[in-house]
């Protein structure tokens, strides 16, 4: 099912978890500034509107998509951050480097979550082109920063304590 079918905003957060007892890493990369800047926002905004509070929310930038992994990993180690959501956009161009970058992180922040046994969260968009991207990023398609941010407390509420 593509974005076009199901908006990403269309997030139903139904949790047992009090938001406000958790506290949240979100790493934003650089590249594609104004993409990534709307997937922040929407993250923040679904982070707050949920209940998490402002002092639990802790931001890293990082230079690209391809540096989510290890900001994320920098963020996971921590014992005091229970969720990292992890923000990026990679817009293909004319060569192979797209695919390089987005298997990479693929792969990078899945390794993270896995070896820090918690949420982190794949938020790269991954599109052709900057329309694509906006579309996806608060535009007609939904903002898949409330997506990546309601992924992350659906996740802590069903982690085993
Ligand atoms: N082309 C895009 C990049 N490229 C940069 C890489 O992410 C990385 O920072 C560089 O290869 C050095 O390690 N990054 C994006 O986030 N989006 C792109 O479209
Ligand atoms: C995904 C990228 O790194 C890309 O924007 C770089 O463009 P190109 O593949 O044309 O060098």
């Amino acid at each position: 099912m593509s974005s076009a079918d199901k908006n990403l905003s269309d997030v139903k957060i139904s949790t047992s978890i009090d938001v406000s007892k958790f506290k949240f890493g979100i790493v934003v990369a650089e590249w594609n500034e104004q993409v990534t800047e709307s997937l922040y926002s929407g993250a923040y905004q679904t982070l707050t509107g949920a209940g998490a509070t402002r002092d639990n929310i802790e931001r890293i930038n990082v230079p690209g998509t391809f540096e989510l992994s290890i900001g994320g990993q920098w963020m996971a180690e921590r014992k005091d951050i229970d969720a990292v959501i992890c923000l990026g956009c990679v817009i293909q161009g004319e060569t192979r480097h797209f695919d390089f970058i987005c298997d990479a992180v693929a792969n990078g922040i899945t390794n993270v979550s896995l070896k820090y046994n918690k949420p982190v969260i794949f938020g790269v968009l991954t599109p052709d082109t900057m329309k694509q991207a906006l579309d996806r990023a608060g535009g007609k398609h939904g903002n898949k920063g409330d997506e990546a941010a309601a992924t992350a407390i659906k996740m802590l509420g069903v982690k085993p304590s």
